[in-house]
């Protein structure tokens, strides 16, 4: 067990995620081969929390976000590891052998896929959608609850006689934000709900997932690769960097003391009204999943980099007794 997840159980935990790897199988010229999305990240998720999971683009948000909600098959395995629900004495797990948290799909843990219209089935208008939602769930369907829930998140109800592709991308995206808050989940995982959408869209999507998450007291995980979005949204924010956590904190101390030398580079590239100094773009490209170096994963584009770097993979510690954690030789 990780240093991270060797806490004692308290109340407040909702999901531990311990030491998972996920890994894809794939054929490259005849061989299979390992892409190694998800390579020994440990989390605690709080109740009634906002955590906001930060990266650049392919370094395994989407998967891990696919295997915290249990979204496994034959291409995508946990090869060790294990994700827990907490729910009051009920417990819920992913492993390589288990996987129970089908169970509990929409009606304890809801999804919010990237790309709105993967959520909604495109040949059945959304009355239909939330119909086949409620009769499968064993709940009976009321127009008036779903009029009263469409309004929640700002919808006119005249859209359940629409198709999803007769909705303005806004509102596909409140439609899928309806549909997975209608039967009140504990947990929501939302991976880029706004990358689609126009600024002033955006905005007004990510208050109302926060006003969301702050009315109906869930827990919410928000996958993004945009950091200036997490001030003011997230209570705490996990920086990914190749497949692994490097740095994990409450997002006001992330912000004022970032640590890891990615998460340093990440926050200068936040513009900000007047500051006219020129923005550096990381340096190098993304490393391979498929070959990661044996060391620090962050060490070939590290201007900081030391010998140990390259030698040795950084465990996540904790820096300061409380709730601020850091993956890196030269700074835990
Ligand atoms: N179905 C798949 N089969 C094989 N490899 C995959 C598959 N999906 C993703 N990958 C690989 O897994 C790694 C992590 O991808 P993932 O989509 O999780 O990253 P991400 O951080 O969410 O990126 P993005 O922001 O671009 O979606 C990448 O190397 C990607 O190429």
């Amino acid at each position: 067990m990780s240093e991270l997840t060797r806490v004692e159980r308290k109340t407040s935990v909702q999901i531990v995620v311990d030491n998972l790897k996920a890994y894809y199988f794939v054929e490259q010229d005849g061989v299979t081969k390992e892409v190694k999305a998800v390579d020994g990240v440990s989390l605690k998720v709080e109740e009634n929390s906002f955590l906001a999971i930060v990266g650049e683009s392919g370094c395994g948000k989407t998967t891990l976000a696919k295997v915290l909600y249990g979204a496994v098959n034959s291409n995508l395995l946990i090869v060790e590891g294990k994700v827990c629900y907490l729910f009051g004495e009920a417990r819920y797990e992913l492993s390589p052998t288990v996987n129970t948290l089908r169970e509990v799909w929409w009606e304890k843990v809801a999804y919010i896929p990237q790309g709105s219209l993967s959520a909604l089935n495109p040949v059945r208008k959304l009355k239909d959608i939330f119909l086949d939602l409620a009769t499968s769930h064993g709940v009976p369907f009321e127009e008036g609850k779903v009029k009263a829930h469409l309004e929640m998140v700002q919808l006119p109800s005249h859209v359940l006689r629409m198709y999803p592709f007769e909705l303005s991308g806004g509102m596909r995206q409140r439609s899928t934000i309806a549909l997975a808050t209608f039967l009140s989940p504990r947990v929501i995982i939302a991976d880029e709900p706004t990358s689609a959408l126009d600024v002033v869209t955006q905005r007004n999507i990510l208050r109302l997932l926060k006003d969301i998450q702050m009315k109906a007291k869930s827990t919410f995980i928000f996958i993004t690769h945009d950091i200036s979005l997490v001030p003011g949204l997230a209570d705490f924010m996990a920086i990914m960097y190749g497949g692994c956590i490097v740095e994990y904190g409450p997002t006001k101390e992330v912000f004022s003391q970032p640590l890891h030398p990615y998460t340093k580079f990440l926050l200068s590239t936040i513009p900000t009204i007047g500051d006219k100094t020129e923005k550096q773009p990381i340096p190098g490209s993304p490393i391979s999943l498929i070959d990661p170096p044996p060391g620090c994963r962050f060490c070939p584009r590290c201007p900081y980099s030391k010998k140990v770097c390259k030698e040795h993979k950084p465990d996540l510690v904790n820096v300061d007794g409380q709730k601020h954690w850091v993956a890196c030789c030269l700074c835990g």
